[in-house]
């Protein structure tokens, strides 16, 4: 098949790498200096600076070029790039299927990908998200790796996961496109707050309380939203949310642990160089928790600590003084 994959951030990169194993590939950048220092050294020093590129993988900064005659087109901006990606993309009247991997809500409009997606390309039926637990350094690497290809669409969605399938990247499909994005989105602001906890020292039983209590918070909204239970059993909810908050090499967890030593954000966020897309996303997250009225305690702490000069210490206090509730249910 011959793809091109938008957006030469760390995962566009990695995503590149793996698919160029069975498909034609062209990665495009919008930094052309990038891109020229990338066909040089045939490695993304900037974003993924240990995975060289295979010799096949074409690079472009021309995206009329890159989009040209192509059967698949994969957005992995930020999601703050994915709605004037796909403004260009329809500019140059691109039908090809779409698939995108960024996770966040849309800052301001509080839209989940998909819903950006149907308003740019409102006729468009082969569209999907392709999300789950994978740092791009291990997937670029060739390192194994199992993500979840969402669409409304199912037969698009079973069809394109079988296409794109590999033993190192085993892609599941589903058909539950609501709840893969909140998932994907959801568990980034998770991962801020157990950074913040593990950084303050609270241990390994904080921890695993926080996830789980993380998921809870996940599935209530996604069901508010639409989604499906069962995904949070799944790969873009508790597998991803596992690794995020536990990995070393997730930017969200960073950004807690950072929090937790008292450094400030803009600090945090220039010294990291990469998105960390449950800043933006928090904020959004909990909006949408207010108007739904779900309750998302853990990520209404993450907002007082990044949002309202919060003390991290203070965060955690309100968070352990709440009144106790019944497990399960919304009592
Ligand atoms: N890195 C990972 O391991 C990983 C894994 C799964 C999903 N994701 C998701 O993929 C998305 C991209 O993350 P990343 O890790 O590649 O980020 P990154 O910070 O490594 O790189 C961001 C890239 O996006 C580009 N960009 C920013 N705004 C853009 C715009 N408006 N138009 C075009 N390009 C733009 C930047 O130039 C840069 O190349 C995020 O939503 C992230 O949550 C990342
Ligand atoms: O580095 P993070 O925190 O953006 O996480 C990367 C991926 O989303 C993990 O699946």
């Amino acid at each position: 098949m011959k793809m091109t994959v938008i957006g030469a951030g760390a995962w566009g990169t990695a995503l590149a790498i793996a698919f160029s194993r069975q498909h034609e590939v062209t990665l495009w950048g919008r930094d052309a200096a990038q891109m020229v220092d990338m066909q040089a050294n045939r490695l993304n020093r900037r974003y993924l600076p240990d995975c060289p590129l295979p010799d096949k993988l074409h690079l472009s900064a021309d995206l009329s070029e890159a989009v040209m005659g192509v059967e698949l087109v994969l957005v992995v901006t930020p999601i703050a790039g994915l709605r004037p990606t796909l403004k260009e993309l329809a500019r140059l009247k691109v039908d090809a299927p779409l698939l995108w991997a960024c996770k966040g809500f849309e800052a301001g409009s509080s839209l989940l990908p998909h819903q950006v997606v149907a308003e740019e390309f409102p006729r468009l039926k082969t569209v999907g998200v392709l999300s789950g637990p994978s740092f791009a350094k291990e997937v670029a690497l060739g390192l194994p790796a199992a993500v979840s290809l969402a669409s409304e669409n199912y037969g698009f969605a079973r069809d394109f996961a079988r296409e794109l399938h590999s033993p190192l990247l085993r892609i599941y499909a589903n058909d539950d496109l609501v709840g893969v994005e909140v998932g994907g989105a959801v568990k980034n602001v998770m991962a801020i707050a157990t950074g913040v906890a593990d950084g303050l020292g609270f241990g390994m039983n904080a921890r695993a309380a926080l996830i789980t209590r993380g998921l809870a918070e996940i599935t209530r909204l996604a069901v508010a939203l639409g989604g499906s239970q069962q995904s949070m059993q799944g790969l873009s909810g508790v597998g991803d949310l596992i690794l995020t908050c536990t990995g070393a090499l997730s930017r969200n967890r960073q950004v807690g642990l950072k929090l937790a030593e008292g450094k400030s954000l803009a600090d945090i966020l220039t010294e990291l160089g990469h998105v960390a897309e449950g800043v933006p996303t928090a904020r959004e997250v909990l909006k949408m928790a207010e108007r739904l009225e779900v309750d998302m305690p853990i990520t209404a702490a993450v907002c007082e600590l990044l949002y309202h000069q919060a003390t991290p210490q203070s965060v955690v206090e309100s968070l352990l003084g709440r009144t106790p509730k019944p497990e399960f249910g919304q009592a």
